[in-house]
């Protein structure tokens, strides 16, 4: 029986071998009652971590502790900061969009002043991405949850709507005009930062994708045939294994932080997410540069000769 563990608002360390089978039968029982909870029948969707929160990662820590006798918080991560979660988790893949949004913006001299913007999905990922963007000056013309996305070429005041966190599906509740999700990934807008479901870049609407950049908040977006169609349209795909890895960036902060019984400040934390972000997208860029290849492609060449240096260091290359 697999766990369901991995992708959720945090990373796990559990080694499903060293459980017994009854161990993991319990375990498996015990979360998937305590995730049907909060998600219900959304645990059968393609993006299942989407719906959890810090307090579905608690139980999660509290059940693996419970069969080990005292409490392990750096077994799971993505906990409330109270009990061992690292403050600025929650907005840390959020904010690793802006960032190389910002990036790809100078990268393509596009004036963030001048960028307008469109996010699908207003959780975790695209309300934190949004409102740092809106910050920053860029236009966020379209933002949405599962009901639809509210529109408003003039602009939306981000910090005004309520995020999935601090209300579920209430963005349309306070839109004048009001889009469906599939309009608004079409927008005619700079930046389209799809922030919620995989596979909703598609064979049927890549040739209606007007953004210039289409920067990848969700995890798998866009699906290998949508991304060749962006690629010979020229449209710049920014994958989610660079854009949205402030996630699982800070999650391994937070690791750090609880086998060292530590708890670093949210100055830190973004300091050192925003180092981590640049020095990725710096790797990334020389690829792209060298190579005249897309952008996903360059990010999978820099993760893949890691992976390639660390076998050849082993002296297990061929
Ligand atoms: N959180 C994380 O650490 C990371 C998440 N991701 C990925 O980012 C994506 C979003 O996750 P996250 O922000 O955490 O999720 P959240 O649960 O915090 O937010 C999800 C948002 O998407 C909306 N939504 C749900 N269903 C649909 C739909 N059918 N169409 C449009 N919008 C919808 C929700 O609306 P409503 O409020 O109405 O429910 C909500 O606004 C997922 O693909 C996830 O895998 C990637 C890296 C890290
Ligand atoms: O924190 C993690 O390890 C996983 C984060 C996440 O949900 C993701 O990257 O998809």
């Amino acid at each position: 029986m697999d766990l369901p563990f991995g992708g959720a608002k945090g990373g796990i360390a559990v080694n499903p071998k060293t459980l017994s089978r009854d161990e993991k039968e319990r375990l498996t029982r015990r979360f998937t009652q305590e995730l049907r909870k909060v998600i219900g029948p959304n645990l059968d969707i393609p993006a299942p971590d989407m719906g959890t929160d810090p307090q579905t990662m608690a139980w999660l820590m509290d059940a693996y502790s419970m069969q080990e006798g005292e409490t392990i918080p750096g077994v799971v991560t993505g906990k409330p900061p109270i009990i061992g979660g690292s403050k600025g988790r929650e907005d840390a893949p959020g904010r690793s969009v802006a960032i190389i949004t910002q990036l790809v913006c100078e990268y393509y001299d596009q004036q963030l002043s001048e960028t307008t913007v469109a996010v699908q999905g207003y959780g975790s990922v695209g309300a934190n991405a949004a409102r740092l963007l809106d910050e920053q000056g860029a236009t966020v013309v379209a933002i949405s949850d599962v009901n639809g996305a509210m529109y408003d070429p003039a602009g939306i005041d981000t910090a005004t709507v309520p995020s999935h966190d601090e209300e579920p599906e209430a963005v349309t509740e306070y839109a004048d005009t009001v889009i469906s999700n599939d309009e608004l990934l079409t927008l005619d807008v700079d930046v389209l930062i799809p922030a919620a479901l995989g596979n909703v870049i598609t064979e049927a609407n890549a040739d209606d994708i007007a953004a210039d950049y289409v920067v990848e908040g969700a995890n798998g977006p866009t699906t290998s045939t949508a991304d060749s169609i962006l690629a010979d349209r020229d449209v710049m795909v920014i994958p989610d294994i660079l854009a949205n890895a402030g996630g699982v960036t800070v999650s391994y902060f937070e690791w750090l932080q609880d086998i060292n019984r530590r708890s670093w400040s949210l100055e830190r934390v973004n300091d050192e997410l925003d180092e981590e972000m640049r020095a990725a997208w710096d790797a990334v860029r020389t690829e792209f540069e060298n190579r005249d290849i897309t952008w996903r492609d360059a990010a999978y060449i820099v993760a893949l000769s890691r992976i390639a240096e660390a076998h050849e260091a082993r002296g297990l290359w061929p």
